[in-house]
């Protein structure tokens, strides 16, 4: 026998699941498509489209749900002669000038031979090349640009929207989808740029439990054998997948990950149980990855904060976080940062979901402050933060979380 055998026990098709699985239908999003659907009713009319700006938080179906409706776009308008759609897709993530998105979109225009280079052109040149392109489509045009807010320049989102208006388009007519999960990006457009991309504003909502319920169960039909997730494991995930962001990713993340444990310990079923262990795997890698990414002050600073949590100290402010930060840099030998910049560092921490931070006022006389506490599992955090105690040495707080058998070998 060879050393790898298929397993299907559990698993019917388990790419069901991924991420860039496509389902047929849609759940839980019919109030958003239906608007969404009316955007882009200018297209299906012949008419010059709406520019459309798609927000919303991520994991809430934006991308799935614009490929969902220009699937059905494009299957419809084959049906009237005088329709001619083209429809393209770009995702801007690592693309961060204008330049970059407009060499791309010419090549998404030609065929492979055809190619241009994305360097070495003039600016002017590049766009000269994509209204020819787009002319050249005739008909109606919609670009789409996922994960917009990674541009870092507005000239190609002031230009493309207007190109018919500046007289560079005379056959085709173009419509620009901009998809974001940063609420700010919109809010630092220049008014121009705002005034034209964004015609047509839809805001995607996080997922609540029902919805979220509704879109695993219709993909864990697909991806798993019948009867082989317990009764309640569904609704679990999706209660956790509401609780924390409303991101259908993450709850498809979790029910795959609990579906893969229930495969490596070569059982049958899917249970609540396995879910509860797979959420606490996830949580541990993000917490791992996130705190990996910090420098030495951030672990340091995270340090006190786990530290005076277990002594019932928190919420706390920077100020009585410092002498114990101040004293672990000193244990470590490295000078202690200043107030402002170990506060930074609190901020970071508070915007990875770490430690929460919630501001207060300072009486009548004005002024606020912030209090910041641990908000994740402290043996999870320790767990991540084992280099760094093993630098500093074991504060007096967690001596007793600490295993013993580690701490001869590996903290001390
Ligand atoms: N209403 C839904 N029905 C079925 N599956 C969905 C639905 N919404 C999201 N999904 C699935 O959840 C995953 C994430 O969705 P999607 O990529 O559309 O999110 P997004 O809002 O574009 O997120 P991001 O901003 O991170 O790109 C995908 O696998 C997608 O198929």
């Amino acid at each position: 026998m060879g050393m790898f055998q298929r397993d299907t026990e559990i698993y019917k098709n388990r790419d069901a699941l991924r991420e860039d699985y496509q389902p047929d239908e849609l759940v839980g999003r019919d109030e958003e498509l239906a608007r969404y659907k009316t955007a882009l009713q200018p297209v299906i009319n012949g008419e010059q489209p709406n520019n459309i700006f798609l927000y919303g938080k991520t994991g809430v179906g934006k991308t799935a749900g614009t490929r969902f409706l220009l699937d059905h776009l494009s299957e419809d308008a084959a049906q009237y002669d005088d329709i001619e759609l083209t429809i393209k897709i770009l995702n801007c993530d690592g693309l961060s000038s204008s330049y970059q998105i407009a060499t791309r979109l010419v090549n998404k225009f030609r065929d492979d031979s055809n190619q241009i280079s994305t360097t070495g052109y003039p600016r002017a040149t590049v766009y000269d090349m994509l209204w020819s392109e787009l002319d050249e489509c005739r008909g109606t045009i919609i670009i789409v640009l996922d994960e917009v807010d990674h541009i870092e320049d507005d000239s190609i989102l002031y230009q493309l929207p207007r190109a018919r208006a500046n007289g560079n388009l005379s056959n085709a007519k173009i419509g620009i989808i901009g998809i974001s999960n940063d609420f700010s990006f919109r809010d630092n457009l220049s008014p121009k740029v705002k005034s034209s991309l964004c015609e047509e504003e839809l805001q995607f909502p996080a997922y609540n439990a029902e919805e979220l319920i509704q879109i695993l169960s219709q993909r864990a039909e697909v991806a798993f054998h019948d009867d082989v997730i317990s009764d309640g494991v569904i609704q679990l995930c999706a209660a956790y997948g509401a609780k924390d962001a409303g991101d259908a990713r993450q709850s498809l993340d979790l029910l795959m990950k609990a579906g893969d444990i229930a495969r490596d310990n070569e059982t049958d079923a899917v249970t609540d149980e396995l879910v509860r262990e797979a959420r606490d795997e996830l949580e541990r890698g993000r917490i791992r990855e996130g705190i990996s990414g910090l420098t030495q002050h951030g672990h340091l600073v995270l340090y006190a904060v786990l530290t005076l949590e277990r002594q019932d100290k928190t919420p706390a402010r920077s100020r009585d976080i410092r002498p114990r930060y101040t004293s672990f840099a000193e244990q470590v030998g490295v000078d202690p940062l200043v107030p402002r910049r170990m506060r930074d560092h609190l901020g970071e921490l508070s915007m990875l979901g770490i430690i929460s931070a919630v501001e207060r006022n300072e009486g009548r006389r004005g002024g606020t402050y912030r209090e910041y506490s641990l908000d994740m599992d402290i043996n999870m955090v320790l767990e991540a933060l084992e280099e760094t105690v093993s630098e500093v040495g074991i504060h007096e707080s967690i001596e007793e979380l600490v295993d013993h058998e580690k701490t001869l070998s590996e903290y001390s």
